[in-house]
């Protein structure tokens, strides 16, 4: 059985692995953030979380939610909606022993446009910038999807 190190003398698998970290990690970030903005600006969900930062004040006063805590987190459910489908059909894709240069292009594509996206959601920039960088996103998880079955399609 092969062990994961030979897997790994597969170059494609390789920028597979260091894209997807990289985009996984910065999804993962997004938990930080919306903690940051709930710690800093004290807004929370839970009443027991409120209770704890309340320090024996008002603590229902701490319930409430905020523009920047809800932003942080629709750019987190992006996140989730666009970078787990890019994760399995990445994999997918790599399995199917791609040449490199086209992998490369995919996985970078997806990876520069969700990073601005993230920029485009929370500054925030005006639009079409951040449709513009999710629907690129999109696309290069949909190409390789589309490679995927021009390659291997069984019915
Ligand atoms: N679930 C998304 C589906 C469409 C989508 O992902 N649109 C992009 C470009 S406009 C986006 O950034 N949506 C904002 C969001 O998901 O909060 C939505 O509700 O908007």
């Amino acid at each position: 059985m092969a062990n994961l190190s030979s897997l790994m003398d597969s170059e494609v698998l390789r920028a597979y692995a260091t894209y997807a970290t990289i985009v996984l990690l910065k999804m993962m970030l997004m938990s930080v953030a919306t903690a940051y903005f709930r710690i800093t600006k004290k807004v929370f969900a839970n009443p027991e979380d409120a209770r704890a930062a309340a320090k024996g004040g008002d603590a229902r006063k701490l319930l409430k939610t905020d523009e920047d805590v809800e932003r942080v987190r629709r750019c987190h459910l992006n996140d989730i909606e666009n970078v787990v489908p890019f994760v399995a059909i990445g994999l997918i894709y790599t399995l199917t022993n791609p040449d490199l240069a086209s992998a490369l292009l995919h996985f970078r594509i997806f990876t520069g446009s969700r990073l601005l996206h993230t920029v485009a959601y929370l500054l925030p920039l005006p639009q079409p910038s951040r449709g513009l960088m999710w629907i690129i996103g999109y696309f290069a998880t949909i190409s390789m999807a589309v490679s995927i079955l021009r390659g291997v399609l069984y019915l």
